[in-house]
């Protein structure tokens, strides 16, 4: 017997025809999108704000979620941006000296369908057996034959370009504290800092937080800068974000990225990796469910070390598409052994697959940073994040 349908009951249908059953928290409706696991314990209000998450519906496995409430710190972008949110447990009295309002008004002021009383961790072994797959939530009806033809006619991530609906509109100076995209598009006089050059397909602030705090400026491009553009303000190296949806989408800034490499030092996080594995002639393939989390480990193969790191992504790069590509693979998964890192021989340029900014989850791969920062500076330079530009 099913239970009567309540003003709050939602409806969780997925692709192959799996029905799930809860209450909306917040908002309310329909949302589409690609329904996706996180494993992370804590963490909640970066995941909802990650752009990468745009076009996904977020499941946590961790089963409370909502304890801590929302605060203005934890932001990694400024908006939420995943199609909606499934819990198995809502806790609508948040308790923690930062909070300053509960993750349900947080939904509800973007709009944003939260959902409880689900069985996660059914939805994730089903997610895991199954593959991620479409998925509708709705609050309106439980017609699930109307609601499986509007899941069959949304197309899905795979080569859709979703980083034209996250990527900033304009240049802009980064400050960490001021409010992104205020700062006018100047480097300031007579600063000893690196001058980097962020290509924004969806950046999360901690990214763009963590190269300040070692010893970077940074200037913020949207993505579809051009490499002219880039070069013509003159940067000591050149980032390339996180972003969401499918890589082998955004061909216009994979372009950027071939122009780039070998003119000016790189580093690449997560979609930054992907595009540069693109740009260098490799392949990605889609993960079957990906890997989202805070306990993903991957081992340097160079220094035999083993680094517990923060993920989302759903895409890869194929270890196996860089065969005649002048890269080392420098980190592989040690879950899958898909590939996680990799540098280039000839030119200085470096990626991962995984986030060392963490913004949720632990900080181990924090080394990256300031690994880019002595890649600026040059072996003739010497190492220290401040040490001076020389010009
Ligand atoms: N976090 C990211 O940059 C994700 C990259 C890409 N959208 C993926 O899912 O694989």
């Amino acid at each position: 017997m099913t239970s009567p349908w309540k003003r709050n009951s939602a409806l969780l249908l997925l692709e192959d025809g799996t029905v799930f059953r809860g209450y909306a928290f917040a908002g309310g409706g329909r949302a589409l999108g690609e329904v996706v696991f996180n494993t992370s314990m804590t963490g909640y209000q970066e995941v909802l704000t990650d752009p990468s998450y745009k076009g996904q519906m977020v499941t946590m496995t961790y089963p409370l979620t909502g304890a801590y409430g929302i605060n203005d710190e934890d932001m990694e972008s400024a908006a939420v941006q995943v199609e909606a949110f499934i819990v198995k447990e809502y806790q609508e009295f948040p308790s923690n000296w930062r909070s300053n309002r509960s993750l349900a008004d947080f939904l509800n002021e973007y709009n944003k369908i939260g959902i409880e009383g689900i069985d996660t961790r059914a939805l994730t072994r089903h997610i895991r057996m199954g593959g991620a797959m479409r998925g509708i939530i709705a609050t309106d009806t439980d017609n699930v034959k109307e609601l499986m033809e509007e899941v069959q006619a949304y197309p899905g991530l795979n080569g859709i370009d979703l980083v034209k609906t996250v990527t900033c509109s304009k240049p802009y100076l980064w400050r960490t504290g001021v409010k992104p995209g205020t700062l006018e598009p100047k480097w300031p006089e007579n600063r000893p800092e690196l001058r980097v050059a962020a290509i924004d397909c969806g950046v999360k602030y901690n990214i763009l937080r963590k190269l300040e705090a070692s010893g970077c400026q940074v200037m913020v491009f949207p993505a579809h800068v051009s490499a002219r553009e880039i070069a013509a303000c003159k940067p000591d190296g050149v980032f390339l974000s996180n972003g969401p949806g499918d890589p082998s989408a955004v061909g216009y800034v994979i372009e950027t990225v071939r122009s780039l490499l070998g003119e000016k030092p790189v580093f690449g996080i997560c979609l930054g990796h992907q595009m540069m594995g693109l740009a260098l002639g490799g392949r990605t393939f889609k993960l079957k469910f990906g890997h989202r989390g805070g306990n993903q480990p991957v081992k340097d193969v160079t220094t035999g070390k083993v680094e517990i790191t923060s993920q989302n992504h759903g895409y890869c790069v194929d270890i196996d598409s860089l065969g005649n590509v002048p890269v080392k693979l420098t980190h592989v998964n040690l879950n899958d052994n898909t590939l996680e890192g990799m540098e280039h021989l000839e030119i200085p340029a470096f990626s991962v697959q995984y986030h060392p900014e963490a913004s949720p989850g632990p900080h181990d791969a924090s080394y990256l940073f300031d690994r880019f920062v002595r890649l600026m500076q040059g072996p003739e330079r010497g190492h220290g994040a401040s040490a001076p530009r020389g010009r």
